[in-house]
This record gives structure tokens, C-alpha cells and sequence, in this order.
């Protein structure tokens, strides 16, 4: 299971989740309670092992404001929230960096559909920490895909039962209060997926 660990703003936060074994870590680089500057993000990236893949993430900016952000955070993929049209992933292609199509489960659920990398299924209100029906998108995408929204240490397998994804995406539920990581969480959410294997 691919796990990734989203909305980091504190090297301490980056460190236990490299220790804890996650796959991937998010900096949030749009409006939002955890949204870093692609300065800060670079500083957090550097902090990163090669083996654990550092992304971008956005909503509703235009492509030239995510590669300008991407190349200034050195991130090694970008995530696009929001009604991307195809175009905007195919503006992205020669950036050198994967893609992920965040959507909620009305959009198209093929991976790839848009020529992106991986395919990031949430709920209709990004970062909101709140949970949905899982279940509703079992055996809809194809490919390579994450689920996210309102996951957290104590219903993370419940929601891998639910759903059967390849990989699983977290912020709020690894936080205190909107935008406030907390280190036994992100810890607990990781040996939680873990033990799911
Ligand atoms: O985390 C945010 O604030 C955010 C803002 C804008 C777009 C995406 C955002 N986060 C993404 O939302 C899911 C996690 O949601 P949850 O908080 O765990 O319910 C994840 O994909 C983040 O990358």
C-alpha cells in the first residue's frame, strides 16, 4: 500500500514520516491552512531521501504558476486539484515530473485518462478532513490510485477494506487542528496502513 503524507510545513513532521516509512510527501503550495511558499517547500524537500517522492500540490492555478512553483520547490511531482482540462496536464508533460489528477468520484476514474501518473480519488471538498462513501468508488478506477479524504490512524483500514486502492493520501487526520501536524499521529497512521498489509 502507497502511502502518502500531505500538507507538511515542519522539518520535525518530514522527519517522522521518512522514518515511519511513507512513500510520498505533500506540500500544499495553494490557499489553504497548510500552504508553504515553494521556498519553505524546497527547504522541506531537501530534507527528503531519493526513495520517498515529494509533490506539489495545487488547486485551480494555471499551469505556468505550478511549473514555476515546481521548478523553485525542486518537487518531483505535482498534484492539480480543481476542473483541469486536459490541456493543463498536456502543458505539464515536458516539466519532468509526475502527474496526479485529483478528483472526487463524479470525475472521469480511468488513470491516465488525462495522461497523468496517478490518479488521486478525495472528497468533493479537498483538505477538509472530512470522510465519505468509500465504498462508492470500489472496483471504478483503473490503474494507479489513491484514496484521500477524512482519513486518520483510527479508520484508515476500515476505508482500505471499503474502497480496495492501491495507495492512500492523508492530512487533516494526522493533525491537531487545521494546519498543526502531529508527529504520533503521522507515526500512527503509517503502522496502521502497515499492519493492513
Ligand atoms: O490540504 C489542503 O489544505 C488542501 C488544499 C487544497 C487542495 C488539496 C489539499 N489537500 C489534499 O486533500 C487530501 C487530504 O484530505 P484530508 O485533509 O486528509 O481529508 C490530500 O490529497 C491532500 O493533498
Amino acid at each position: 500500500m502507497y502511502v502518502k503524507i500531505c500538507g507538511l510545513s515542519e522539518p520535525e513532521h518530514v522527519a517522522v514520516a521518512v522514518e515511519a516509512g511513507a512513500d510520498a510527501i505533500g506540500f500544499v503550495m495553494t490557499r489553504s491552512p497548510r500552504q508553504v511558499t515553494p521556498e519553505r517547500a524546497a527547504e522541506l524537500a531537501a530534507l527528503v531521501p531519493g526513495h520517498v517522492l515529494t509533490v506539489g500540490v495545487f488547486r485551480g492555478e494555471d499551469p505556468e504558476t505550478v511549473r514555476a512553483a515546481a521548478l523553485v520547490s525542486g518537487v518531483r511531482a505535482v498534484q492539480l486539484h480543481g476542473k483541469h482540462p486536459h490541456e493543463d496536464f498536456t502543458a505539464l508533460k515536458d516539466l519532468g515530473r509526475r502527474l496526479v489528477r485529483a478528483v472526487d468520484a463524479a470525475a472521469d476514474l480511468r488513470c491516465g485518462a488525462y495522461d497523468e501518473d496517478l490518479l488521486l480519488v478525495d472528497a468533493p471538498h479537498a483538505g477538509s478532513g472530512r470522510p465519505w462513501d468509500w465504498a462508492a468508488v470500489r472496483g471504478r478506477p483503473s490503474g494507479h490510485w489513491m484514496l484521500a479524504g477524512g482519513l486518520d490512524p483510527s479508520n484508515v483500514t476500515e476505508a482500505i477494506a471499503a474502497a480496495d486502492p492501491w495507495g492512500v493520501d492523508v492530512s487533516s487526520g494526522v493533525e491537531t487542528s487545521p494546519g498543526a501536524k502531529d508527529s504520533a499521529l503521522i507515526a500512527a497512521f503509517l503502522t496502521a496502513v502497515r499492519s493492513e498489509r
